[in-house]
């Protein structure tokens, strides 16, 4: 009970925003279309259960007027249902879409706002697979929510409007037992009751492992699906290393993971499904065996049989929700789960922010970037960086040396504000255009256009201006392919890659520009010549680069390094350079 109570709750908590958004009023609007046609269907289906005695009773008593009318009458019903069927279905899809629309741009934009999406990953597996949280529990959620409402809804105005008739029907065919009438007032509806408590009892008995088989189910598919992808985008590297055993092995692991889970979904549905088809044939049945007796001691008519067994149908129907929807159910409350465990995901990382023992990197009045009191740990705890004041000051280009795995690209992660562990202050010159370029620069699928000039928009800079920049770098072939469409980390080498990046920052033109290796794959005379085309391009720019050759030194006026200092890394001046590069 407390769990369909807790769903519940995370139901409303996750629905009603929507009907409190900007577009609430389609919403609301669409949704109360959609009710009203569903209550509307459900009077309709009284009036079928009327025409029933009619229709019937015209038939044993022979009737061709009556019966000729009566199949007239059913005609204009039919085409009203068909109609309210038609337009129900169509507005609950477009109470769907735009629902799904406005949850999936909130889920975007919360996963993406603040480097959510790296904290959430560094967190650990807080919420795996996003995507699939983002692409598809949203779609279930809107989907199987307003199946499961609407239905609900249905059963209970069904079951009102029914019992009432179902209650008059008993006191027409009265329980005939042995040549007795036993007065039971209402005994059609009990026993509809006694039927659906039992149905329904039994079915969450049989039914209730689907709930977490169901999570599971979900769970093994987007793992297997992510490392199809991880094979996809790694396709050189295991072509290279011949790992293609080792991966088809990796997959097919994963992959007996989702067989081995739809095999215990499919025991438990077959049981299941034996249980709901048993009960519903037997419905079928049991209201003609409760009012033969009546009508064979020609105590009722035909008509009021077939109206008692449709009524009874209806009725039995509208309590044993529960027993038709529970695979629907059971597959929407993983759904549910698997939301919640993203909200509360976001709702961490987006409170770690506001913690008081993680690193701040804030905007101040100073022109330097400053550390003070700083320490940089790993995400469990351990010592990495630590210094109690250091700064990168302004106009300055320096390099930054330390050993492998000592904590330079963590101390740019602190920098760029995405890395929360640890403690102590990152002060940032307020309105500061900081860039960061790493060893491999990401290039989204698209027009290189695009690619370069990432993260602005395309058209933030003309055609010309990225073909001079792509032209600096040494790319003069790539410089007439602007408009041309493809996945470019993939199609170039990484020293073209490393290349665009720095055409990047010629257009984006940083004040403050960390370069992490970023150079790292070209040999050295180019890498001396992208510096200097830096420098001369953007000289007021304050660079700080991450890298190993003894090359770079001359490019630098400062050094610093990382340097061990007990269990952490020691950040300070390596050689002081005052003279220009
Ligand atoms: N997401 C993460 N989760 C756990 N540990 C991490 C994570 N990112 C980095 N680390 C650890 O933090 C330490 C510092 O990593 P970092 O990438 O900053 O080193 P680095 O000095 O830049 O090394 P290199 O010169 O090899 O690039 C390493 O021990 C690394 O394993």
């Amino acid at each position: 009970m407390n769990n369909i109570r807790s769903t519940l709750a995370t139901v409303w908590r996750i629905a009603v925003p929507y009907f409190r958004s900007e577009d609430k009023w389609a919403g609301l609007g669409l949704l109360t279309a959609v009710i009203a046609i569903e209550l509307a269907v459900v009077g309709l289906s009284v009036l079928f259960n009327r025409w029933n005695n009619t229709f019937y009773n015209a038939l044993q008593d022979r009737n061709l007027d009556v019966f000729t009318y009566q199949l007239a009458y059913f005609s204009v019903l039919a085409a009203i249902n068909i109609a309210l069927k038609v337009y129900q279905l169509y507005l609950n899809q477009w109470l769907q879409i735009r629902w799904r629309r406005w949850m999936t741009e909130r889920y975007l934009g919360n996963w993406l706002a603040d480097a959510n999406h790296y904290r959430m990953q560094l967190q650990g597996d807080a919420a795996d697979n996003p995507d699939q949280r983002i692409a598809e529990d949203v779609k279930l959620f809107v989907e199987k929510t307003l199946d499961i409402g609407i239905g609900l809804l249905s059963s209970v105005v069904t079951l009102v409007s029914f019992v009432i008739i179902l209650w008059g029907l008993s006191d027409a065919a009265p329980l005939h037992v042995f040549g007795q009438d036993i007065p039971i007032p209402g005994y059609l509806v009990w026993g509809a009751l006694v039927y659906a408590v039992i149905g329904t009892a039994l079915t969450h008995y049989i039914g209730a492992p689907l709930m977490a088989l169901n999570f599971q189910q979900q769970r093994y598919e987007a793992d297997f699906r992510f490392n199809l992808v991880r094979a996809r985008e790694n396709a050189e590297q295991i072509a290279l290393l011949r790992g293609e055993p080792v991966e088809r092995q990796r997959l097919s692991t994963r992959f007996a993971l989702v067989v081995g889970n739809w095999i215990d979904i499919m025991r438990r549905t077959k049981k299941l499904t034996s249980f709901t088809v048993s009960y519903q044939q037997i419905a079928i049945i049991l209201p003609y065996v409760l009012v033969a007796p009546a009508y064979f001691a020609e105590k009722v008519q035909l008509g009021a049989v077939m109206q008692t067994a449709d009524a009874f149908g209806t009725v039995q129907g509208a309590l044993s929700f529960f027993v038709t929807a529970y695979r629907t159910l059971a597959e929407w409350q993983s759904g549910v789960m698997r939301l919640d465990g993203f909200e509360t995901a976001i709702a961490n990382v987006q409170a770690l922010t506001t913690k008081a023992d993680i690193v701040h990197a804030t905007e101040t009045g100073t022109s330097d970037i400053a550390l003070s009191d700083l320490t940089l740990t790993l995400p469990n705890g351990g010592p990495m960086v630590q210094t109690p004041g250091f700064s990168f000051r302004r106009g300055e280009r320096t390099l930054f040396t330390g050993p492998s795995g000592s904590g330079k690209s963590t101390l740019f992660r602190a920098i760029a504000g995405i890395w929360p562990f640890g403690k102590g202050k990152i002060s940032i010159p307020a309105n500061a255009a900081i860039m960061m370029l790493p060893q491999r620069p990401y290039f989204p699928v698209g027009t290189l256009q695009d690619a370069v000039a990432y993260p602005a928009e395309t058209d933030a800079f003309s055609p010309q201006e990225v073909a001079d920049a792509v032209r600096s770098v040494g790319l003069p072939a790539l410089a007439t392919r602007l408009d041309e469409d493809g996945h470019w980390n993939r199609m170039l080498s990484l020293g073209e890659q490393q290349r665009l990046g720095v055409a990047r920052a010629l257009l984006q033109k940083p004040q403050y520009l960390f370069l992490d290796e970023a150079t790292a794959s070209l040999d050295e005379p180019s890498e001396a010549a992208l510096y200097r085309l830096l420098e001369d391009k953007l000289p007021g720019t304050t660079i700080v680069s991450i890298g190993h050759r003894t090359t770079l030194d001359d490019l630098h006026q400062r050094k610093v390094s990382l340097t061990r200092s007990g269990d952490h890394f020691a950040l300070g001046d390596a050689k002081a350079r005052t003279e220009t590069a």
